[in-house]
């Protein structure tokens, strides 16, 4: 067995300790070592009545044990009375038990402000007025030990008990400030809210009779003792005791959210409600509240995408969205004329991406993979809505970056799709910022069709605390002429036609959100330039099969207008990559770097 625990040399003051939690305390110190003041009124539970007996008989069994101890029958209400009883015996004081306290329970109602006073000035003013006595006594010494008694109802309330709980809870305020105003003076403060049959309870009948056996006052005594120690290193702690139970409270704050400050309102804190108060594993749990503090300001001072504030980057991090979506051969046929397929009369090749009268030949272009999420999370944008819970994408700042597709099989003619949508990263580029959402498309019998990344690009708006990757240069292309070289002029109304196929994105179609956004007018779609990249390169590398098409990777470099002339070229690494670029021909700017498209042997199963 460890050593034994004493209090040998030390002064304690215990309150309220004539009868019940307070007298086994003292029982418990006295038997250990400790001189002992043991202050009791002698009055009934009401707080009705004085006399000496209770405290007199306890010092009597201190001193029949062979220890020291001395009885003091002051009110805590005078408590720096009873501080000067220790100090006339002892000359000084080590450990103080705020026991003492009645009950004057009823319920609010009814409740007297008498009630409400003699209640406070028990519990609170009493443990303030000795605490205040034995203060300077223990920061002179560098040593003290104090445990405040609340309980239960302090914590959680209590019918019938509002004064009382209010002086509890009170309690545990008091006992951490101290905890932190003491601890370079080695005063530790703690709290005790003990489930015991004292007299006090069992009065108020809290607990059912048949467990008044169970729940000895003896039992809590040796917590306190323990806390009262001098190895006990612990401060500011809560701990519930009874009945041979032992625990520590802790205070508990949601993850929480971060709402806009500029569009705070009653009722975007009633849409977050669920998340605002929700518990979960990502709730935390401080030390003090310099700790809460800490990590709130981390969150607030990081995590900005776009110039969004506070963009809660945990919650988005861990966020998943699943979508569904279907579409026709129609919108396939659709899609195809939108990025510029099947323009030439007198061209067949592409007549199997527009015709749905070819039956078995009809073929989906790989790049529509593009087009669902797309739709959803547009609609989900125009809507107001959060792309993924957490993370508000600043979405008018936002312009396409890059993508990257990849096919794990052709697309059938016609699909209803599943998508799973998770935010891959996001990055600071020094003066704007990047997000990377991944998403995963299967068919509706969950088969995986294919594998899509977009990034979004936020000019002029540093992603503030979030990390600094840079990117990996496109390899240079080749020094010798393409491979391939096709040209096409894309319609002055390509947006237009394009924007039918569910990228609603006002940007691209209307005047004023795009020159609000700062452009001069609208432009042409990222994806819509993408898509006809992608079928150049089909055209030129894929014996026109579109089935054979793996994946592709683009970097939007430029602006592209409506009208513009596209020319793709293109190189062959491999066998089975090309590498490519498209050039806005008119204006003389390269719009796609950076461009790579792999391509399958044969055509997956
Ligand atoms: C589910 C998802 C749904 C998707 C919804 C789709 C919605 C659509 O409707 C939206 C669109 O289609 S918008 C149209 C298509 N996009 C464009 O036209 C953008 C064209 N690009 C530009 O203007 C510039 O490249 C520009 C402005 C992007 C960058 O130029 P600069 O600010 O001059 O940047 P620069 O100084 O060159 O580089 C700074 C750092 O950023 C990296 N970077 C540059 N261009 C990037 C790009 N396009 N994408 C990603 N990163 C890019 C640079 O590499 C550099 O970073 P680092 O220092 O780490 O190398």
């Amino acid at each position: 067995m460890s050593q034994e625990i004493r209090f040998d040399g030390k002064v304690a003051i215990v309150t309220g300790a004539g009868n019940g939690l307070g007298r086994a305390h003292a029982l418990l110190l006295g038997a250990r070592g400790a001189k002992v003041v043991v202050n009791d009124l002698g009055v009934t539970t009401a707080g009705l009545g004085t006399s000496s007996e209770a405290a007199d008989a306890v010092v009597a069994e201190i001193k029949a044990m062979g220890g020291e101890a001395v009885a003091d029958y002051h009110s805590v209400t005078e408590g720096e009375k009873i501080v000067a009883t220790a100090l006339a015996a002892f000359g000084t004081v080590d450990i103080l038990i705020n026991n003492a306290g009645i009950l004057r329970d009823t319920s609010f109602h009814k409740m007297t402000e008498e009630q409400w006073d003699l209640i406070q000035d028990v519990h609170v003013k009493g443990a303030f007025r000795l605490t205040h006595a034995v203060w300077p006594i223990m920061r002179d010494k560098g040593y003290g030990r104090i445990v405040m008694t609340a309980s239960g109802a302090g914590i959680f309330g209590n019918f019938g008990q509002c004064n009382y709980s209010t002086a509890k809870s009170g309690l545990i305020g008091f006992a951490n400030s101290l905890a932190i105003e003491g601890a370079a003076k080695n005063i530790r403060v703690n709290t005790i809210a003990p489930i015991a049959a004292s007299r006090m309870v069992i009065a108020s009948g809290i607990f059912p009779e048949e467990l008044h056996a169970k729940l000895k006052v003896e039992d809590v005594a040796p917590l306190v003792g323990w806390l009262c120690s001098e190895e006990c290193q612990d401060t500011g702690g809560l701990f519930e005791v009874g009945g041979g139970f032992h625990a520590k409270y802790r205070w508990e704050r949601s993850y929480g959210r971060f709402l806009h400050t500029d569009s705070l309102s009653p009722e975007l804190v009633r849409e977050n409600w669920e998340r605002i108060t929700r518990f979960d594993d990502k709730a935390v749990h401080h030390a003090n509240g310099g700790e809460g503090f800490k990590e709130l300001f981390e969150r607030m001072a990081g995590n900005a995408i776009g110039g969004n504030q506070y963009v809660d980057m945990e919650v988005a991090a861990n966020a998943v969205a699943t979508l569904e979506t279907e579409y026709t051969q129609t919108d396939a046929a659709l899609y195809a004329l939108a990025v510029g397929a099947a323009k030439d009369p007198l061209d067949r090749t592409e007549l199997l991406y527009i015709n749905e009268f070819k039956g078995e030949e009809f073929r989906v272009l790989p790049t529509m993979a593009v087009l669902p999420a797309t739709q959803v999370f547009l609609k989900a944008v125009l809507a107001g809505k959060p792309t993924l819970e957490g993370l508000e994408l600043p979405f008018a700042k936002g312009l396409h970056g890059e993508q990257y597709t990849e096919m794990y099989r052709p697309l059938p003619p016609k699909a209803k799709l599943k998508h799973t949508m998770r935010l891959k990263e996001a990055l600071d580029k020094g003066k704007s910022s990047v997000s990377v959402l991944e998403i995963h498309t299967t068919d509706e019998n969950g088969t995986p069709l294919y594998y899509n990344e977009f990034t979004s690009f936020y000019t002029g708006t540093p992603g503030a605390g979030l990390k600094r990757v840079p990117s990996v240069p496109a390899a240079p292309l080749p020094d010798r002429a393409p491979d391939y070289v096709i040209a096409e002029q894309t319609d002055i109304n390509q947006a237009l036609l394009y924007r039918l196929c569910g990228d609603w994105n006002p940007m691209h179609v209307d005047p004023d959100y795009a020159q609000k956004a700062g452009y001069e007018k609208p432009f042409l779609h990222g994806l819509c330039t993408f898509g006809y990249a992608g079928r150049h390169v089909i055209k030129a590398f894929c014996n026109n099969d579109s089935r054979l098409f793996k994946n592709i990777r683009v970097r939007f470099a430029a602006i592209v207008m409506p009208g513009d002339t596209l020319e793709t070229r293109m190189w062959r690494e491999s066998p089975t990559r090309v590498i490519f670029e498209t050039r806005a021909v008119e204006r003389d700017v390269v719009v796609l770097k950076g461009g790579s498209v792999e391509i399958f042997e044969q055509v997956p199963a």
